[in-house]
């Protein structure tokens, strides 16, 4: 960070709301966000998939603009793209027929800056991130954790006063993400980083208690800051110290919280396909993790399990979420263990665990909504559209897309419909009462 004021606030935003279309009118994702960016500071943005974490870092590089609600620099409200900010991506974004310091310049270029100058501060950023010698080089030539420090040069070759990463370091593999999270903090901690703010989106609990000096909780549904957490740790902080591993329970159990979503804090609050969504998750990835609690006598630490397995956080929650609204799993202190139901699910054979999947329809609201629909028509089939604006009303039209695949996956695992893709079309079996004799 270059001599700041360490109060200064340099990014704000102002009930920041931002939806998107669906087709029964916009949706909000973020729903009045307040934030304030100061100089000096390192937040991180974490929350479930879905939780609207890259939206909000689009609206803060002014990529898209707030439905309602202002984003400022400086004070300043922005009307376009935001002079203060430089992006570092995920997929690193580079040019294929660029050279190095090609890419690197690419940001100095848009902004007018004449070729030597551009040469010249292409140049010193691409020394200070470690890159000195690869000039002349292609993206392809290589390497993930290379090519990651060519998008960092250009977004710091600009030196914006905040550096937005949108999960930075989550395509590369284990050990290269952690080696360029240390020479980040190395550049940062000393002061020799040409930025006085950094906002990063990630999904990894460590990365930001590793990282930050705040962290933002999000959550969907309402788009909100759910919590916020600090991190007054020295750096550099070791992964096993106490506090560290304290600190990073107490966000796991902040992001973990699902009373809100799955139950009801008063039985008034029926389940319906709009108050709960299905999770992300197939019939193959829920039987596997249940086969894999089955293994467990005692309740599981959902930390524990996301080791024991080779998963993000992010990756497990929407599974652990299926198998509860199932009733197949409960969840209790950030432990899961499965039910009675569950564990005749894990054991069951195929034809078996269909006939149990079956029964919980009635408690699956989307899956219960779609059979008793169908069930109501005079030959049992609806077309897609059908369910589509029903759900309109409550999810964007992305959001409406993956509600019906997962409602196809489950109902057509427990053979309550079918789904023929070609004419679009749903068609439920009679009910075994109608088969009778
Ligand atoms: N251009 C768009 N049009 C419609 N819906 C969108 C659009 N972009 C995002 N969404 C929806 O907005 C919600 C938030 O998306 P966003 O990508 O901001 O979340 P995220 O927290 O960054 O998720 P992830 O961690 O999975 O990247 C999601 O439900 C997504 O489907």
């Amino acid at each position: 960070m270059t001599m700041t004021n360490l109060n200064e606030v340099l990014l704000a935003t102002d009930r920041l709301t931002k939806s998107y279309a669906g087709a029964g009118g916009d949706l909000p994702v973020l729903a009045g966000i307040d934030l304030r960016i100061h100089a000096g500071e390192i937040v991180a943005l974490l929350g479930r998939s879905g939780s609207g974490k890259s939206t909000l870092l689009r609206c803060l590089a002014g990529l898209i603009p707030p439905s309602a609600g202002t984003v400022s620099y400086k004070g300043a409200p922005l009307n376009g793209s935001n002079p203060g900010t430089a992006m570092v991506f995920q997929t690193f974004a580079l040019l294929p027929w660029l050279t190095v310091q090609q890419n690197v310049e690419l940001g100095l270029e848009a902004r007018g800056v004449g070729a030597p100058e551009r040469a010249e501060a292409a140049i010193k950023a691409i020394d200070l991130i470690g890159l000195d010698g690869f000039e002349s080089a292609y993206p392809k030539e290589l390497s993930g954790g290379m090519r990651q420090r060519v998008g960092f040069a250009r977004a710091l070759v600009v030196e914006p006063d905040v550096l937005l990463m949108d999960e930075p370091f989550s395509a590369l593999d284990v050990l290269t993400a952690e080696n360029l999270r240390g020479e980040l903090l190395e550049l940062w901690d000393p002061g020799q980083f040409p930025t006085k703010a950094i906002v990063i989106v990630t999904h990894n609990i460590d990365e930001a208690v590793m990282l930050a000096d705040r962290v933002l909780v999000l959550d969907s549904r309402p788009g909100i800051i759910k919590a916020e957490h600090r991190i007054d740790l020295a750096r550099p902080r070791p992964r096993d110290g106490k506090e560290f591993e304290d600190l990073a329970a107490t966000i796991y159990a902040t992001m973990t919280g699902r009373e809100r979503q799955l139950t009801p804090a008063t039985p008034a609050l029926r389940r319906t396909p709009a108050n709960t969504p299905l999770p992300p998750a197939s019939v193959d990835e829920l039987s596997g993790l249940a086969e894999i609690l089955a293994k467990h006598t005692e309740p599981v630490d959902l930390a524990d399990l996301a080791d024991e397995l080779g998963l993000e956080i992010d990756d497990l929650l929407p599974l652990v979420d299926a198998l509860e609204l199932l009733a197949f799993a409960t969840v209790d202190h950030g432990s899961v263990a499965l039910t009675g139901v569950g564990t005749d699910f894990a054991g069951a054979d195929v034809q078996a665990s269909k006939e149990i999947f079956a029964a919980t329809a009635d408690g699956i609201p989307l899956v219960h909504t779609m059979l008793t629909s169908l069930r109501n028509t005079d030959d049992g089939t609806l077309r897609i559209g059908f369910f589509r604006d029903l759900l309109a009303h409550h999810y964007t039209n992305e959001q409406v897309t993956q509600q019906l695949d997962i409602a196809t996956d489950w109902g057509r695992y427990a053979e309550l419909y079918s789904y023929n893709a070609i004419n679009e079309e749903y068609e439920t079996r009679p009910r075994p009462t109608d088969t009778g004799h």
